[in-house]
């Protein structure tokens, strides 16, 4: 791998960089693989990991290690080495999210500096494919609103997919460009920019990304990442929490644009506590406090993340609420049999109903004057005359109902699920949730001569397993 000598050169002197341990990370070609655990879906990791190993063994035993913790995410693991994901039905389950171990100390910003017992708006506004926002999710207290962006159309996709996997029913997914959340002044208590960047961060994992780095796209970005910022601003309310996050080294997208943000803007700059002596602080020249990660220090990838209160007073909302087309409660009745209902409310979005936190209604109304609204709590079904086809996302929410029928499926049946494909198990008739390890997968309904599979098309396992779909 041969690192841009522009780039190490331009890294000469910054905290923390050691070039010839840069280089050599770089040129050993070690990988780290880490995962981290949905709470709300596998109450422990030794519940979700016994039966993982007991059915696949591609994860193993190390998992339970505590050497195998991350220390800055309380649901952070190393794994020891990259198993085939693809074929684990609790991946497809959003029992666990893989992500790259460093980003994950944007959990200490949040619980060093929020208050995470109180119901937050929290804006995750550059948001694909969803690591920090599953993440961010999992923090959350309770009766907390998630608004997840991602401004790139064709990438929105994929962070709906994730953030129904991990069953997220209080987060809503837009797709607009920072410039829209203007209207929405003094709105959220913590907005999350983890910026479009140079990607240096990353080049050991992705070494034909080196090809894209040059000085002149690392100055591009830094003007994107202001124009980001500026326009987010003024939804963040007075008191705010601002985390500002990038995968560059370069200075001129990390500490730079913390000066920029120190002059420009009415901010506390924020100091971290750091539970790893590998991580490295750094105080930027007008006194911002930054966090430096580097391969060669940590079990991680090059990272940077910095957090600021806003000081600013910010101006009177603009925004004028579009009413929300609620079920009543007639309406509402049917659907407890398929959900745990307290504290929802229903609203009625296109062809299907839509079940959002009940204080949260109103805020999905201003969202949805403001916003192109992707997504929006959890997806219960379309009904049809007095019955419901269920939706996926139902599926995959902690919410779904403990008497709604459930059959649990062999390792290779749940493979043939995910994959789409017809198989035959011996059941009741109707709507039965599918489950592999007591963890829900999907939607059969079984009629009296075959069994149609209601796994989303667009989200199937298209790749053959090593022995044609049925590794054990
Ligand atoms: C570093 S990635 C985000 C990764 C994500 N936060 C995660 O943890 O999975 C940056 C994202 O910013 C989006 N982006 C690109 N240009 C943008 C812009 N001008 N404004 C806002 N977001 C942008 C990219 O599409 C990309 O999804």
């Amino acid at each position: 791998m041969k690192l841009p000598e522009a780039l190490l050169r331009s890294l000469e002197g910054l905290p923390g960089y050691d070039h010839d341990a840069f280089v050599q990370v770089h040129e050993s070609g070690a990988q780290v693989t880490s995962i981290r655990l949905n709470p709300a879906k596998s109450q422990a990791p030794g519940v979700l990991f016994q039966d993982l190993r007991s059915k696949i063994s591609d994860l193993r035993s190390e998992i339970l290690d505590p050497a195998s913790r991350i220390p800055w995410s309380r649901y952070g693991y190393y794994l020891p080495e990259r198993p085939s994901f693809t074929f684990d039905p609790l991946f497809h389950a959003g029992a666990y999210y893989v992500q790259e171990a460093s980003s994950m100390f944007v959990e200490q910003a949040l619980a060093q500096h929020a208050d995470l017992s109180a119901r937050l708006r929290v804006l995750d506004l550059c948001a694909a494919p969803g690591g920090k926002s599953t993440h961010l999710q999992s923090l959350l207290a309770p009766g907390s609103l998630l608004v997840s962006n991602e401004v790139i159309k064709a990438r929105a996709g994929i962070l709906s997919e994730n953030l129904t996997k991990w069953g997220a029913g209080n987060s809503i997914v837009t797709s607009n460009d920072p410039a829209h959340f203007a209207k929405l002044e003094g709105f959220f208590d913590v907005i999350v920019v983890d910026a479009p960047c140079s990607g240096s961060g990353l080049f050991r994992r992705d070494p034909d990304a080196i090809a894209e780095w040059s000085p002149a796209n690392v100055q591009l970005c830094q003007g994107r990442q202001q124009r980001i910022l500026a326009d987010v601003w003024p939804a963040l309310k007075e008191g705010g929490l601002l985390v500002y996050s990038t995968c560059s080294y370069s200075a001129e997208e990390d500490e730079v644009i913390l000066d920029w943000l120190t002059t420009t803007f009415q901010v506390v700059p924020l100091q971290l506590q750091c539970p790893d002596a590998g991580i490295v602080e750094v105080r930027s020249p007008e006194g911002a406090w930054g966090y430096r990660f580097y391969p060669d220090k940590i079990r991680g990838e090059g990272f940077f993340l910095a957090a600021f209160r806003k000081l600013d007073v910010a101006a009177a909302p603009r925004y004028k609420p579009k009413g929300a087309d609620l079920l009543s409660a007639k309406e509402t009745a049917p659907l407890e049999k398929w959900m745990d209902t307290e504290g929802l409310k229903f609203v009625r979005h296109g062809s299907r109903v839509l079940a959002l936190p009940e204080d949260r209604v109103s805020d999905f109304s201003i969202l949805q004057s403001a916003l192109y609204i992707q997504q929006a709590g959890t997806a219960v079904g379309e009904p049809i005359r007095d019955k419901l086809v269920p939706d996926h996302a139902l599926a995959m929410s902690p919410r779904v109902g403990g008497a709604v029928p459930r059959v649990e499926l062999s390792y290779p049946d749940a493979i043939r699920f995910l994959q789409r494909q017809d198989f035959h198990i011996d059941t009741e008739r109707g709507w039965q949730l599918v489950t592999f390890a007591g963890a829900p997968l999907g939607w059969i309904n079984a009629l009296p001569n075959r069994i149609n599979n209601y796994y989303p098309r667009e989200w199937r396992i298209r790749a053959q397993g090593p022995s044609g779909g049925t590794q054990t």
